[in-house]
């Protein structure tokens, strides 16, 4: 569905100088500041995936969707969606994607949800049956019954991403794309979203790229990730594999009953491991181990735990995927 080629983005862009002498030398010189926004990125989409796409402030990612969607031209390279080169067919590519952008509405202002529906319904030319069928479709997805005659600037955060959505599904575009598209809204709001995301990819084979800086976002409903970093694609591919690649730490906190009978106890002593190894904290009625799972192994823990103090709860978890991305944000990979 989505061919990206060898494709490369550089701004040129005046030099600024600060301040307002910095201003003024800035109107009379030529100097230009070159950014290679992306640089030489690849991969290929099928029909119906759903992907992440991330990396961190600055990395390059909206300059890339925005040669996908056709806002933006390459600088070399080339991009086709579901065939057509976006940014030489950008009234062909339009019938063909829906875009989201939480920050931001495409909606009309002033008008009532209905009627901005019934504007886009001639935009995009769509039929009167498939426009029956298709409100009807999400409506039950998305639920905007209550407020469609109320006007835009009326709605709620979390109505108008709703309303946000079934706008750019009106069409029943090929491509999705989103961009932050539960930015701001409570958890409730936060899970439908995802829910009608998913309902709609299942029911049309909608192909989504999804980027957001949330990655519980991501992990819901993503299996494949790409991640960039200064222009290039450092990663493409599924998330369970990137946590077996780097997610070797995981932690356990154990509920005790008697915190005090574990203070003679040297757990890094016991195990025989260093500090980065291991990290050890303690709390009112609580104990956890922070480790490195190819050393150490959690029933040791527990049954060391065990021979000081009875254990109330234990809770386990692995390595989330936020906190690989963020060390991988740091260190490359
Ligand atoms: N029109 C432009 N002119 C000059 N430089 C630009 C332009 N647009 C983007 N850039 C630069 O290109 C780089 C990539 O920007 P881009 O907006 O693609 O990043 P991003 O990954 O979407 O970041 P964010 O998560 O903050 O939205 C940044 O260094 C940015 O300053």
């Amino acid at each position: 569905m989505i061919h990206v080629e060898n494709m490369s983005k550089e701004f040129i862009s005046p030099k600024k100088y600060p301040g307002f002498k910095g201003a003024l030398k800035g109107l009379f010189s030529n100097e230009k500041v070159r950014k290679l926004a992306v640089d030489n990125i690849s991969f290929a989409i099928a029909k119906g995936e759903m992907v992440g796409y991330i990396g961190s402030n600055g990395a390059g990612k909206s300059t890339s969707i925005k040669m996908m969607t056709g806002i933006l031209t390459p600088t070399s390279g080339k991009c086709t969606v579901n065939g057509i080169v976006p940014y030489e067919n950008r009234q062909l590519n339009a019938a063909n994607i829906g875009v989201v952008f939480g920050q931001r509405t495409q909606l009309w202002w002033d008008l009532p949800l209905s009627e901005t529906f019934s504007i886009l319904k001639e935009v995009y030319n769509v039929s009167d049956e498939d426009f029956k069928n298709r409100m009807e479709f999400l409506q039950e997805v998305l639920g905007f019954d209550s407020f469609i005659h109320s006007t835009v600037r009326t709605l709620s955060l979390g109505q108008r991403m709703r309303a946000d959505l079934a706008a750019a599904l009106l069409h029943n575009p090929k491509v999705l794309y989103l961009d932050e598209p539960t930015i701001g809204l409570d958890l409730v709001v936060k899970d439908s979203m995802r829910q009608a995301i998913k309902e709609i990819n299942a029911e049309y084979q909608t192909t989504v790229i999804l980027t957001t800086h949330d990655l519980s976002d991501i992990e819901q409903l993503c299996e494949r990730i790409i991640i960039i970093d200064e222009g290039r694609v450092i990663y493409d591919g599924t998330i369970a594999n990137i946590k077996e690649l780097y997610g070797k730490r995981r932690s356990v906190t154990v509920d005790v009953m008697d915190i005090q009978a574990l203070e003679a106890i040297d757990f890094h002593e016991v195990f025989n491991l260093s500090g980065e190894l291991l990290a050890v904290a303690k709390e009112q009625s609580s104990i956890s181990f922070d480790f490195d799972k190819n050393v150490l192994n959690i029933s040791h823990i527990i049954s060391k735990v065990m021979e000081g103090t009875a254990v109330r709860d234990i809770k386990i978890q692995d390595t989330q995927i936020t906190d690989i991305v963020k060390e991988i944000y740091k260190h490359g990979m």
